[in-house]
């Protein structure tokens, strides 16, 4: 049988870490794409050549060329620009979608039956407007944000509780900036939610307030020690863990922006929400419950997105 295709679209930090992954994981054939000349290529043939002493076998071609992506199985996008020191994720808005437009006719162009993953920020306005642009089918495209904001809480947790980071489970919730929800109830420590870690002693209220405000800033955090650009290490190793979810049926419960029609209250938008992904793509959006407390928070995000999403509609007529 065939390996699976997979197209990265945008070579840059994010999408050469994800070449890497892909091909050392056996996911499938990689084409990187990008507009910038010999990038996608040079990145390429790098990783190909690391294939002998790491023992993958998977194809890796570079490509300015759309139609080189033909057929792919999934498309993770991560083409755009990340924000510098000073900056929001919002102010990259303008910018990247532009980006998602020419992106979004190049995959309905070449590859309309692929499972499209959006990385590019503000995440969740992108993935909307990659969707509208490409008019591919709502469980098939999403974006990737509550995976990587959850990992960032479940390896503080770790740090503060001293325990295995695969011990810790997480779900943040909401869009991907600075309202985002991570949610102590549904998160725990073998099993034990958070709230009761704190009335059993392990930590306080305090220290766990402070691991929530370092999870909402876990993406300025790194952006301020690396100066010239952002995280791509734990994005990218998020995203294949969405797109290995999809390649291999997995049914994976995973946080991540998808399309909520009817459930959370919500009708029709693009945001953070626990899902399960497997070869239908985004199969099912979990209808979690929340108090009033958390739905206050949910409420502001969502809203927050939705001023996103209308920035966009001003910017390009043709979302309007
Ligand atoms: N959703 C999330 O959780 C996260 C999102 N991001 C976002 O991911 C995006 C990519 O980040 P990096 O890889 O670090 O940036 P980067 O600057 O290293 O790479 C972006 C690449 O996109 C390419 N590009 C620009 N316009 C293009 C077009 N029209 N078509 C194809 N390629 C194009 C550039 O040539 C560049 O190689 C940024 O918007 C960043 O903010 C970053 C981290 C986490
Ligand atoms: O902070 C940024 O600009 C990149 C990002 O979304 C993250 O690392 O969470």
């Amino acid at each position: 049988m065939a390996r699976p295709k997979i197209a990265l679209i945008g070579a840059g930090q994010i999408g050469g870490t994800l070449a890497h992954l892909a091909a050392i994981k056996e996911l499938g054939d990689v084409v990187l794409f990008d507009i910038a000349e010999g990038t996608p290529q040079g990145k390429a043939l790098d990783i190909a050549e690391s294939g002998p002493a790491e023992g993958f076998d998977a194809t890796l071609k570079g490509t300015n060329d759309y139609a080189d992506i033909a057929g792919a199985d999934v498309c993770i996008v991560t083409a755009g620009v990340p924000r510098k020191p000073g900056m929001s994720r919002d102010d990259l808005l303008g910018i990247n979608l532009k980006v998602m437009k020419s992106v979004g006719e190049g995959i309905a162009k070449h590859a309309p039956n692929a499972f499209v993953i959006c990385i590019t920020n503000p995440l969740d306005a992108m993935v909307w407007a990659l969707r509208e642009f490409s008019g591919l089918p709502h469980e098939k495209v999403c974006g990737m944000a509550g995976v990587l904001d959850s990992a960032r809480f479940r390896h503080f947790l770790s740090l503060e509780f001293d325990v295995s980071m695969r011990d810790v489970t997480a779900f943040v919730l909401g869009g991907h900036g600075d309202t985002m929800v991570p949610l102590a109830r549904y998160s725990t420590v073998g099993g034990i939610p958070l709230p009761d870690l704190v009335q059993m002693g392990w930590t306080t209220q305090e220290k766990l307030d402070a691991i929530i405000q370092r999870t909402r800033d876990g993406g300025a955090e790194i952006v301020g020690l690396l100066k010239t650009g952002s995280a791509f290490y734990a994005p990218a190793t998020s995203a294949i863990e969405m797109a290995e979810a999809y390649l291999k049926d997995q049914k994976r419960v995973l946080p991540c922006a998808a399309y909520v029609d009817g459930a959370l209250g919500l009708n029709g938008m693009y945001v953070g929400v626990p899902t399960v992904i497997g070869a239908g793509g985004v199969e099912r959006v979990i209808d979690i419950k929340m108090n009033r407390d958390e739905q206050a928070m949910f409420d502001k995000s969502v809203d927050a997105v939705k001023g996103l999403v209308d920035a966009c509609k001003g910017i390009d007529q043709s979302l309007a």
